[in-house]
């Protein structure tokens, strides 16, 4: 899909598909440095993080495991519950585990506050965290993220995995939507 499919619907490419390769490759050589001779496993957060994962996984030299978990703290607007639940948990037993979580967006943050609580609770040999995107609010919590795509503001975002309700994942790109789509 390119942005000519989608109408009057997108109002400002933020991020292209050549910045996000370009900048998948230097988080990749990054990881494949710090966790040299180590085991590593990607723990993907479902959905919004399908695409980096997969894209970020292909250009890894280190060899890891992936799994995936599924949380929910947004409804189908653009703002955080702050409630988070499960509704996929890991496959995987990560006592004793390097875990890298995979993420699309950091907005407030809570999401991710509470995962890495979570995930720690199971008493992994390290977790630290990747994302393609940080938004400015997630300074306000206490959350090392080691890995980070790219900074951007404080505006809501669609594709690469993120949605507005459920659309816009396949984009290849990183934007923001045209006001009238919250309208219609
Ligand atoms: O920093 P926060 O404000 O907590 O927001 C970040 C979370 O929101 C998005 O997921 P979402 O709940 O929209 O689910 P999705 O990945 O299925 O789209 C994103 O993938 C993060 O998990
Ligand atoms: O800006 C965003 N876009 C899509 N999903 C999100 N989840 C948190 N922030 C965002």
């Amino acid at each position: 899909m390119d942005a000519k499919d989608m109408g009057s619907a997108l109002d400002k490419i933020l991020v292209t598909e050549e910045q996000i390769r370009t900048r998948t490759r230097e988080l990749a050589a990054e990881i494949d440095a710090d966790y040299a001779g180590k085991d590593l496993l990607l723990v993907g957060v479902l959905k919004g993080a399908v695409m980096v994962m997969a894209d970020l996984a292909r250009e890894l030299h280190h060899p890891c495991e992936m799994d995936w978990m599924a949380v929910s703290s947004y409804g189908a607007g653009t703002t955080s519950s702050g409630v988070v639940r499960i509704l996929k948990d890991l496959d995987t037993d990560i006592q004793g585990r390097n875990v890298l979580i995979v993420e699309d967006v950091i907005d407030s943050g809570l999401t991710l506050s509470w995962l890495v609580g979570n995930l720690k609770s199971r008493h992994p040999a390290s977790v630290e965290i990747c994302t393609m995107v940080r938004k400015p609010m997630a300074f306000n919590v206490d959350l090392d993220v080691k890995y980070v795509g790219f900074d951007l503001p404080n505006e809501f975002i669609v594709g690469y995995g993120l949605d507005y309700a459920e659309k816009y994942r396949n984009l290849p790109f990183i934007a923001t939507l045209a006001p009238h789509v919250y309208d219609d």
